[in-house]
């Protein structure tokens, strides 16, 4: 546990990513390692969600410096990028996030629901398999990883209705022996529950999450309300330029540089929002966090 609000009066607490130091209360980052893909062969020429229009023109070279920057953004963070070859024919790749879910080195895979993301999954599991992970399995259920799940540091939250089978949520909670709590997804442009919620702060014993309640049926609101009654509530604007779709170490906030309601309402808790543009990867439906799984070792 790295929360500072448990460091005594007055003590500076090391930055493991930066090296710098903070004070009591202070938020304070921890060292990340992600997994990511160039969308050296992004494209939008199928729809798979109501953000893609094969008619609006999409500059790859333009996602590619999009892509270099978020890199290069985690990688000032102090965080560590490692990167899978993207292969032709699938556009989506840049979209990590939805290829596996890693808690505690443990790797379950995915199963996409359309036909033309399926072969992401093998390339992932290869990536996975030649990078020493030993315990990687493979799901039965449509399951879009990362996409539809959120790790809180004790809960792993899931989305579906859209993408991910709910049989997926019992299945990962077997696979990695965590505790799932099912999350019901309800408006299409929302269609992951990483454009719904992100979580703020998965280091402290009471786990910080931002989130649109209008993404969520009635009841699944009812249920975020009592595990997090204190998170970050997204408005509209927050939700429509996908400001949702956020990477937090947890005192750096990568969000799209169009979100920035949702990046005072975080600064106003103490983390820093580091505001990038992703305007061409969300010509997919994407974002800063779709771009990237965390490897969680
Ligand atoms: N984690 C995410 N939300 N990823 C975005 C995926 C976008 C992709 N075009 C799809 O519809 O599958």
């Amino acid at each position: 546990m790295s929360s500072t609000l448990d460091a005594p009066l007055g003590a500076r607490t090391p930055d493991p990513a930066s090296g710098a130091t903070f004070a009591a209360g202070e938020r304070v980052p921890t060292r990340r390692r992600y997994l990511m893909c160039e969308p050296r062969f992004f494209t939008v020429e199928y729809v798979i969600n109501p953000w893609m229009r094969p008619d609006q023109p999409v500059s790859t070279e333009r996602a590619v410096e999009q892509w270099e920057q978020l890199r290069r953004t985690y990688e000032r963070l102090g965080h560590t990028v490692e990167t899978i070859e993207p292969q032709p024919g699938l556009p989506d790749m840049v979209f990590a996030a939805n290829s596996g879910t890693v808690i505690d080195g443990r790797v379950l895979g995915s199963r996409f629901r359309a036909e033309q993301r399926a072969a992401e999954a093998e390339h992932f599991r290869r990536w996975f398999l030649e990078h020493g992970y030993r315990s990687v399995v493979m799901p039965e259920k449509i399951n879009e990883a990362e996409g539809d799940f959120a790790w809180t540091g004790s809960l792993l939250l899931a989305g579906t209705g859209f993408r991910t089978d709910p049989g997926a949520h019992a299945e990962a909670q077997e696979v990695l022996g965590m505790p799932v709590v099912s999350l019901q997804l309800v408006d299409p442009r929302y269609y992951h529950l990483d454009v719904a919620l992100f979580v703020l702060d998965d280091q402290s014993e009471h786990p910080l999450v931002a989130y649109y309640p209008d993404a969520f049926s009635p009841g699944s609101q009812q249920v975020l309300r009592r595990l997090f009654p204190d998170a970050v509530i997204a408005n509209a604007e927050d939700a429509e330029c996908l400001g949702l779709n956020g990477v937090s170490d947890g005192r750096n906030v990568v969000l799209p540089m169009e979100a920035t309601h949702l990046a005072e309402k975080v600064a106003e808790r103490g983390f820093e929002p580091v505001l990038v543009d992703v305007s061409e990867l969300r010509k997919s439906g994407g974002g800063p966090k779709c771009c990237t799984m965390e490897l969680r070792d």
